[in-house]
């Protein structure tokens, strides 16, 4: 998110855990300034792809950043190496069959949390679904966000979905006005649903 009163707008339905700011240039979503409001509930989860970590600790300094969401090709290495600057770290994976779920428990030890999102041909923010009958053969220890294009229409699966690593829901193009602004009516709707039906 990158619009001051969107962000508060959001958060003050105080049940979103998670706000995240996207800082990968090529994306239609990044976040060029800093948004004269930020999140003071909701955590900061600042999303990058490949980035330099001297640019990460930038970022997370400017924005007070609780988590960094890594998105691309990053290491187990380059991961234990932010953490251990203190950085909070989810690491996202594409996944699109069970093989793709093989490297994941390098990864064990050195994320607070997975996310798993659909494979697709750019980084992430594909707005499609994968086959989350796939998870079923995850057995780690830490705990993951589920992602990839999540809508109002992914409702029913997403009760029926259960997993005990299960952390919680990334929801983010579906639920958009225009890239980088969140339609706060929608998902409004889509917690009610969650909730209710
Ligand atoms: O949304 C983007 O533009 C983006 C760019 C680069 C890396 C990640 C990106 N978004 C993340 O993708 C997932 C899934 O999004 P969607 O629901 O399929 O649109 C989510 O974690 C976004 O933060």
């Amino acid at each position: 998110m990158r619009e001051a009163e969107n962000i508060q707008s959001l958060e003050e339905f105080g049940c979103i855990d998670m706000i995240g700011f996207i800082f990968y240039p090529q994306s239609p979503r990044f976040v060029y300034e800093l948004p004269s409001y930020l999140p003071t509930h909701s955590q900061r989860v600042g999303v990058f792809v490949n980035e330099d970590k001297q640019v990460i600790a930038t970022y997370a300094d400017r924005f007070g950043l609780n988590y960094v969401q890594l998105h691309g090709n990053e290491s187990p290495e380059y991961c234990r190496s932010l953490s251990t600057h203190g950085i909070k770290i989810i690491k996202a994976f594409s996944i699109a069959n069970i093989q793709d779920l093989e490297n994941v428990c390098k990864y064990e030890e050195v994320c607070d949390y997975f996310l798993f999102d659909t494979k697709c041909k750019q980084y992430g923010g594909s707005g499609s679904q994968f086959d989350w009958n796939i998870l079923r053969t995850y057995n780690g220890k830490t705990s993951f966000l589920l992602s990839g294009g999540i809508n109002m229409n992914s409702i029913q699966l997403l009760k029926i979905f259960k997993h005990p690593r299960l952390a919680g829901y990334d929801i983010n193009s579906r639920f958009e006005l225009e890239p980088g602004k969140k339609d706060t009516k929608r998902i409004q709707e889509f917690l009610h649903k969650l909730e209710t039906i």
